[in-house]
């Protein structure tokens, strides 16, 4: 099944019955979502629960999924490591692919959101773990997407560049609106940083839940099973 693109105002994904098997062994079990313009969506899940499965299908990057999955033309997605270009600096690797005509101008502008203008020159290899992720948020961030893909983005940060990152994350969605899911582990960052969370297990779906809602945290960790149900 390939990803088709949304169009209904405000709509920025839906999923219906997504299912996708890998030798037989079925990783999403129907997956059923939604998610509108504006609308930051965590989706936790531990080890192995099909979270990048999922993500990598809205992305198109996998095709071999059975279901519908309608997304916004205009997606860009980020890894936990960075993928810059070794052999491209900074600037070059931001606008990457796109058309000539005001990319340059268009990738500064990128980067200094990111807090990263005095480095546009550089080489990838110069940049700090954090530079390189604020490098990757700016090469997303440039093609101005409906829907933000972020698989575990910060997840091979420490502490401290983490919660800066949170930050930057925060102010940059609110000043661009797109759609996000972010895909991670941390109960913490999904509560911090989302508006909704959702726990994926054994490839289903559980409750939608809204972040500022009760004992969120504790909910979670039941779902996830790190803390007993009770
Ligand atoms: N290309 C593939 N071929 C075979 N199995 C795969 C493939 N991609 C993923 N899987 C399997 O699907 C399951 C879900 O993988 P996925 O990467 O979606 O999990 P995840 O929730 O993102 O895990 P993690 O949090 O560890 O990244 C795993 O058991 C994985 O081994």
């Amino acid at each position: 099944m390939t990803t088709a693109t949304t169009t209904e105002a405000a709509l920025a994904v839906r999923a219906t019955g997504v299912h996708r098997s890998f030798d037989g062994r079925e990783v999403l079990s129907g997956i059923d979502l939604t998610l509108h313009q504006g609308e930051f969506l965590a989706l936790l899940g531990r080890s192995g629960s099909g979270k990048s499965t999922l993500l990598r299908a809205m992305a198109g990057l996998d095709p071999d999924f059975t279901g519908e999955l309608l997304v916004p033309e205009r997606r860009s997605v980020v890894f936990q490591d960075h993928r810059l270009q070794p052999w491209k600096r900074v600037l070059d690797n931001v606008v990457l692919g796109l058309p000539r005509a005001g990319a340059k101008e268009a990738g500064l502008n990128a980067l200094a959101e990111v807090g990263l203008t005095e480095r546009a020159r550089d080489w990838p290899i110069t940049l700090s773990g954090g530079e390189a992720q604020r490098a990757a948020l700016a090469r997303a961030l440039v093609r101005d997407p409906a829907l933000l893909l972020l698989d575990e983005p910060f997840g091979a940060l420490d502490a401290l560049t983490r919660l800066k990152m949170h930050a930057l994350l925060r102010e940059l969605c609110r000043k661009h609106r797109p759609a996000v899911l972010l895909v991670t582990h941390d109960v913490d960052e999904a509560i911090a940083l989302a508006d909704r969370v959702i726990v994926l297990t054994d490839g289903r779906l559980g409750p939608s839940h809204e972040v500022g809602v009760g004992e969120l945290r504790g909910v979670l960790l039941k779902e996830l099973g790190v803390v007993e149900a009770g």
